[in-house]
């Protein structure tokens, strides 16, 4: 089954739809129509049926989806069954609000190793994670085989930082930074900006009011 070019939007969505299908499973729901997962997880139903119609016949028309054979099939795509490790570079205040979160929701990835420059901090154990040295960094990166990294140092050492973790086997970066990193092509970089996504929904509200279009919702 060719999962490889969905579109970014639905591959978004994927995770928001894992969650409310393990609700469902949890209060003994065993069917469930695209309208009723539409209501519950505010995505219309169309865009439902195309972002399922993408990895094929899940459900069948006027009969809705199965419920438990949803959830196996995006806990494979998801990968939900591999536990997945992830380094934190920079343990500021965005740095240890996200160490305290630590995705403690989601079963398959959390922080195992954090890295800073700060003396005060490295060596230590916050919320669970070993804080490390920025020297001790590739040689981590490598034993512990981590391939996603967060990064969020101050913008001026960004890609510096970034030049530093391509000489180690990561694939991706979460980027807090409002540096926009450049990488080589083989590395993924996703961009987290809370600023540009506030002036989204205030351009949103500004515009069309609070009924949003689906596609263009900032959950997407
Ligand atoms: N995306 C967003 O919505 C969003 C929101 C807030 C902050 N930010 C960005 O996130 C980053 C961190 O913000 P913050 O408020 O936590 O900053 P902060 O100054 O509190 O934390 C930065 C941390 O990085 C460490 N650091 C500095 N140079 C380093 C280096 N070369 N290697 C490793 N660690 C290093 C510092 O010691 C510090 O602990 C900034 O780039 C900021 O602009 C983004």
């Amino acid at each position: 089954m060719a999962t490889d070019n969905i579109p970014n939007a639905t591959a978004k969505r994927l995770p928001i739809y894992y969650r409310y299908l393990n609700i469902l499973a949890d209060s003994g729901k065993k069917r469930v129509s695209s309208t009723e997962l539409a209501e519950a997880v505010k995505v219309d139903s169309a865009t439902i049926r195309r972002d399922f119609s993408y990895f094929g016949a899940l459900g069948k028309r006027g009969y809705g989806y199965e419920v438990e054979i949803l959830i196996n099939f995006f806990k494979k795509i998801l990968n939900q069954d591999k536990l997945t490790n992830v380094a934190l570079i920079g343990v500021g205040n965005l740095g240890h609000a996200l160490l305290n979160f630590n995705f403690h929701k989601a079963n398959n990835v959390r922080i195992s190793a954090a890295f800073d420059i700060n003396e005060e901090i490295t060596g230590t154990i916050q919320s669970g994670v070993p804080i490390y040295p920025m020297a001790d960094m590739k040689e981590q990166l490598t034993i512990q085989q981590i391939e996603i990294v967060i990064l969020t140092v101050p913008s001026p050492v960004a890609q510096k930082v970034t030049d530093e973790i391509m000489e180690t086997g990561v694939k991706g970066i979460l980027n807090f930074t409002p540096l926009r990193i450049s990488v080589p092509d083989t590395v993924r970089v996703q961009n987290v900006d809370l600023t540009n996504e506030l002036q989204t929904l205030i351009y949103f509200l500004d515009h069309f009011g609070t009924k949003d279009d689906e596609e263009d919702s900032l959950d997407v």
